[in-house]
């Protein structure tokens, strides 16, 4: 008699392939690309203040991706996993002050006239775009590295999203000098690299099927974060 089986089955971890879909589901339904702010963007049709709102704002998570990382960092116990994920922050505040992500941020903002201490000062930064980048944050101090690393899994659609972007940046705000765009020409490569180190990550520490749906609540809570800093950002001005 087998009557427990089905049972156990219910609850037996999924295979990878069906987990690395699961995952992919989340963000080819909820990742911001969808947001009807970001069509907004890609469209064209966003007034210069909703552009600059929105690379304050961004600019306002941006800065915070290496302080999250550092928290995952701490929350790693082998050197090749602190060694991998190091680099991230490498990527983002450069290792001698001139080449980071942060600057071509800064960059980008100078290029559509935004002055470098306006970013810093985050005073054109509205508090809901503040509280969801905070929740981010936190989320990363307090729960498991598995659910923090699981969080970063958006980037699965961030190398298509930069590629839209660029396009779309080089054809409707052309006031916006190319060079300014650095940011993102860069982000196609780390992030597809990050997202498969992430998504290997994921697949090798989640091997109960109670720690694969943490990870897959983890990245729906992440698409909420950036769904709800545009939705900020959207009904913050003109
Ligand atoms: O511009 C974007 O749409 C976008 C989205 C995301 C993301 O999916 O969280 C990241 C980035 N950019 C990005 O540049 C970046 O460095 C980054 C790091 C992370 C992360 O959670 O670890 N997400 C993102």
């Amino acid at each position: 008699m087998t009557t427990a089986a089905p049972e156990l089955d219910d609850r037996a971890a999924w295979p990878a392939a069906e987990f690395t879909e699961r995952l992919r589901a989340v963000t080819a339904t909820h990742y911001h690309d969808r947001h009807p702010f970001n069509q907004r963007m890609h469209r064209g049709e966003l007034t210069t203040a909703e552009l600059r709102r929105w690379i304050a704002a961004r600019f306002h998570y941006q800065r915070h991706i290496p302080v999250k990382d550092a928290l995952i960092l701490a929350g790693l116990d082998r050197p090749e996993e602190r060694r991998a994920w190091l680099r991230r922050i490498h990527d983002q505040d450069g290792t001698d002050g001139t080449g980071g992500g942060i600057e071509r941020w800064l960059r980008l903002g100078e290029a559509a006239g935004l002055a470098r201490e306006e970013l810093w000062d985050a005073s054109r930064v509205p508090p809901g775009v503040r509280f969801a980048v905070e929740a981010y944050v936190t989320f990363c101090r307090r729960r498991p590295v598995l659910d923090a690393v699981a969080a970063s899994l958006t980037e699965l659609s961030a190398p298509d999203l930069m590629r839209t972007r660029i396009t779309a940046f080089e054809r409707h705000y052309p006031w916006i000098d190319p060079a300014g765009l650095a940011y993102f020409r860069t982000r196609v490569t780390q992030g597809a690299r990050d997202a498969e180190q992430a998504l290997a990550f994921v697949l090798a520490r989640a091997r109960t099927r109670e720690e694969q749906q943490r990870a897959v609540a983890a990245l729906e809570f992440k698409c909420e974060v950036l769904w709800a800093l545009l939705d900020t950002v959207a009904g913050s001005g003109p």
